[in-house]
């Protein structure tokens, strides 16, 4: 279970950064109060364009940034005060965090999986199941720089899972796969789910919110613009496709943009 109430995170801008923002203010408003659920057995998307606010809240979520408001709950925990608990409990992955490619996929997935205290046999039990699902076993022994971008991104989930964590916190997991690799992970994902996993993804692909996730929130501008079953957003906004609903969810934040929002 992961429960966000009223999240706000206030970022700091160096000189540099409002230089190179051209922002006047010294703080940027990334995340501006927002409110949702994800319960065990339920996959939530967090869909929005590019600096919307997605990466910051999963980064919340994930005990990597304190909120600068509000209060997050993961299994009962607080993020803030009960970090550890946190932590042992989820999988985050994001592109930013790289796996060192002078390293093995074998090496790798041991060594994470002593981070979490599991016994030599737990490790080798479970990565094997794993490399197995994600088509890396022939290719255990080879550096990963040496591997696909869509290897490295399955290794990159297999081992974020080593530890059969509870929740499952993935930034924008099918981001630069190509359609085979990107189905390998999102039925992956659905496999998570039927075990009763809490999952949180974020996504700019409207299929993926579409198919995938059984509830989201359409994010725009650090704000919840809107959040339920797809459903539930096409009724409240007033559209019969997610495309449009959300252009026109978007057109309601910036008036401006009216030339982007289809007839
Ligand atoms: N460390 C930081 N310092 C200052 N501003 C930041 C920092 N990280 C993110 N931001 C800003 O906060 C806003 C939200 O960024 P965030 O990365 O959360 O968005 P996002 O929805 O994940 O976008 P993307 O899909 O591009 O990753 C953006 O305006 C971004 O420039």
């Amino acid at each position: 279970m992961i429960k966000v109430s009223g999240l706000i995170k206030i970022y700091k801008l160096t000189k540099r950064q409002m230089r190179q923002r051209k922002e006047k203010e010294n703080v940027k408003t990334a995340v501006g109060g927002i409110d949702f659920e994800v319960k065990p057995g339920e996959i939530f998307g967090l869909l929005g364009p590019n600096g919307a606010g997605k990466t910051t809240t999963l980064r919340c979520v994930s005990t990597l940034l304190s909120p600068t408001e509000g209060t997050i709950q993961v299994c009962g925990f607080d993020t803030v005060e009960q970090g550890v608990e946190v932590r042992r409990r989820i999988a985050f992955l994001t592109n930013e965090l790289k796996l060192d490619g002078h390293f093995t996929p074998r090496y790798t997935i041991r060594y994470f999986g002593s981070l979490y205290g599991m016994s030599t046999s737990e490790i080798e039990i479970r990565a094997e199941a794993l490399f197995k699902t994600f088509g890396i076993e022939g290719f255990q022994d080879t550096k990963i720089d040496d591997l696909s971008t869509g290897m490295k991104q399955k290794l990159s989930i297999a081992v974020s899972l080593i530890h059969d964590p509870e929740v499952v916190i993935f930034d924008e997991p099918t981001n630069g796969l190509d359609i085979v690799t990107a189905r390998t992970v999102t039925d992956y994902l659905l496999s998570l789910k039927a075990q009763g996993k809490t999952i949180i993804i974020s996504t700019h692909i409207m299929s993926v919110a579409e198919k995938l996730c059984d509830r989201f929130a359409v994010i725009l501008n650090g704000e919840i613009a809107a959040q339920g079953t797809l459903e539930e957003v096409l009724e409240e906004v007033g559209e019969s496709d997610l495309e449009d609903a959300f252009f026109r969810l978007y057109q309601r934040q910036n008036p401006e943009a009216k030339e982007v929002v289809r007839a």
